[in-house]
């Protein structure tokens, strides 16, 4: 009847969590100077228990439960050998049924809390990294850009993880587990003192070696234990490297290589899972033996008090003894057998400690200060943007953008071009307010963007990105992500606009077809076309495009370029172009080179300068054409 709760089939798979937390241990070898456990700290706790709060009632009935369980066991054991020292020694009958009825009772209400204790406790747990998880995640959405650079993804699945389902553990098992066999202990402790103090005085000298001897048994078994994880993170890392790098592998015909690699990785964690079976095979039997060994020496211990006249002053009856002996011999399991328990109840309260310090300084990030208090909401935007001197670095030491001003007026279409890196990407991120200037000044409406809302700006900026994400659901429900109120009418009204409603109609199940985990099920030209519709029906102010730099067929790109064309009407677009069309067509072309605008202007009158941007023209036109 051991003091465990149940594994939680609503949470997250266990092994699928160890898994992810052990594959970042691996893949970032950094990850594993993340201690596993920190020291208990009063401040967390408090912090972690107040995740309870909410469910008080529970927690509530939850602590009467445990202290019934706490006295239930002790009081089982002493009525049994009560029934053994009373009715069985005096041949009655009557007084052993009545005995055993009682007992099967006590039994029957024991389970009764058992099983409730492991519900409520379950139902705490699974409350509370509910409530955990929320908070992670409603505080990763507060989150700015900057933070993101910062942190590695597989650090906040991590904590969203296995840090949470550590905490879990905490909050559900330690203090009610260790409640019930500390409480337990001590009551059984109560009992023997009771029945012989000489005798309690030779179980309590036994403690220290029985602690220390667990201590070295638990040890071992946590080291070896310790040693299979860490092989086995090396086993999925690399198979989550070699699925992602198949291609890679292929190329280089570097299979056999790798294959041998895991085998030896395979083989490596084999042989510790066998050694872990052969330390547990001599060991578990040794620390089982240990509580035979107490009563063995007990049973003398008795036998010379009895024999020999003992070593109490009074000199009991023997019957004393003997009614001792048997209380004592139901009495020692429940003495030691908590100290295994509550040894590994504090490991977990460690653990439960480093996941509750990842996961609160996690959630004491402030988030990054986007925007002023008094900031503004205009119902509407012109468009206009305008940069001022304005510089930037992700990492403030290390400027990327060096004084960019220009000014895009509503309803032009500027092309961003430039060698990789010259800092396209970044001007875009800051008009959409992913970050802010360093320095200068970035307006929009002749609003400073710090003093304009992200929210009302968000609603009139439309993105198009390179990398079409689409979210697994159907193409109505990918376009319709632009204006989640939109009615089935309008997202084909946008489609139609966009002259691509016969694209998604010829599809399988037509506008009701499932995209795929991030939109495999369509082609690359579909989901770029999708992701125009969205934008149409979002029908932004200011458009920012990131153009697939990936082919497609003629037909499709004449589908792409018309649908562009219409979708750029009427906003200020930003454009980093890779379309020879989309260049020519736009208002003014801004040439960057490592963050600076070198060029600047229209097509034509660029091209005529015979400057960079005629170069990069020339190349641009040898790369298509060859
Ligand atoms: N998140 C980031 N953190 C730190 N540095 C970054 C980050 N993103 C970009 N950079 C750096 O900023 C500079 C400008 O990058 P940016 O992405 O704006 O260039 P780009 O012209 O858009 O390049 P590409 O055409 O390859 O997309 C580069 O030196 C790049 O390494």
């Amino acid at each position: 009847m051991a003091e465990t709760t149940p594994p939680n089939t609503n949470a997250a798979p266990e092994s699928a969590t160890r898994k992810h937390a052990t594959r970042i241990t691996a893949v970032n070898r950094k990850g594993e100077s993340e201690a596993k456990q920190r020291p208990l700290d009063w401040r967390l706790i408090k912090r972690l228990w107040n995740y309870a709060r909410p469910h008080a009632f529970k927690r509530n009935l939850l602590l009467v439960i445990v202290v019934m369980r706490a006295v239930q066991m002790p009081l089982m054991a002493w009525w049994i050998a009560t029934v053994i020292n009373g009715p069985i020694f005096n041949r009655d009958w009557p007084g052993v049924v009545r005995g055993t009825l009682i007992f099967g009772a006590l039994a029957v209400f024991t389970e009764v809390t058992h099983h409730y204790r492991s519900k409520l406790a379950l139902q705490l747990g699974e409350a509370v990294v509910q409530d955990l998880r929320r908070d992670i995640f409603a505080h990763l959405q507060k989150m700015g850009m900057s933070f993101y650079d910062r942190t590695k993804l597989g650090r906040i699945i991590s904590r969203m993880t296995s840090d949470a389902e550590a905490m879990r553990m905490g909050i559900q098992d330690v203090l009610f587990i260790g409640m019930v066999q500390g409480g337990g202990m001590v009551i059984a402790a109560g009992v023997m003192l009771w029945y012989d103090p000489p005798l309690f005085g030779f179980v309590l000298a036994m403690t220290p070696i029985i602690i220390m001897l667990n201590r070295y048994f638990t040890k071992r078994l946590t080291k070896q234990a310790r040693l299979i994880q860490e092989s086995f993170s090396r086993v999925t890392a690399t198979i989550a490297e070699s699925v992602n790098g198949v291609r890679v592998t292929q190329g280089f015909v570097r299979q056999e290589v790798n294959a041998e690699l895991f085998r030896e990785l395979v083989k490596d964690h084999s042989n510790y899972n066998l050694a872990q079976a052969r330390l547990a095979g001599t060991q578990l039997p040794l620390l089982e033996f240990k509580t035979q060994f107490i009563i063995a020496g007990l049973t003398v211990l008795a036998g010379y008090q009895v024999l020999e006249g003992g070593f109490t002053i009074g000199d009991p009856p023997p019957e004393k003894t003997f009614a001792a002996l048997v209380v004592f011999w139901f009495m020692i399991p429940l003495f030691f057998n908590p100290i295994r328990v509550m040894a590994r109840q504090f490991n977990t309260a460690l653990t439960a400690m480093a996941g509750a310090e990842r996961v609160f300084g996690l959630l004491d990030i402030e988030p990054e200060k986007l925007e002023a208090d008094d900031a503004v909401s205009p119902e509407e935007l012109t468009g206009r943007v305008e940069f001022q001197d304005v510089r930037f670095g992700y990492d403030p030491d290390h400027p990327v953008l060096h004084g960019i001003s220009f000014t895009a007026e509503p309803g032009q279409t500027v092309a961003l071009v430039g060698h990789t890196g010259s800092g396209k990407s970044t001007v875009i991120k800051l008009i959409c307010k992913f970050y802010l200037p360093t320095q200068g000044k970035l307006l929009i409406d002749g609003i400073d963007a710090f003093k304009l809302s992200t929210d009302a700006l968000m609603a009139q900026v439309g993105i198009v990105l390179q990398s079409n994400f689409l979210f697994t659901g159907t193409v109505m429900d990918n376009i319709r992500m632009g204006k989640p109120d939109a009615t089935d009418e309008q997202v084909i009204d946008a489609a139609r606009r966009l002259d691509c409603l016969d694209l998604f109609e010829a599809l399988p199940e037509g506008l009701l077809t499932e995209v795929g985990e991030k939109g495999g099920n369509l082609s690359l030209g579909q989901r770029q076309l999708v992701c125009f519709a969205r934008a149409m029906l979002a029908d932004p102010r200011i458009l920012i495009l990131d153009e697939a730099t990936s082919s497609v067929d003629t037909m499709t790109e004449a589908r792409i370029q018309k649908a562009l064309e219409v979708l750029l009407q009427g906003r200020t677009s930003f454009v980093v172009a890779h379309r020879l069309s989309t260049i020519r067509h736009a208002s003014t072309v801004l040439v960057l080179d490592h963050g600076k605008i070198v060029e600047e202007g229209p097509h034509t009158k660029l091209l005529a300068e015979d400057g960079i941007y005629a170069n990069l023209y020339r190349q641009f036109i040898h790369a298509t054409e060859s």
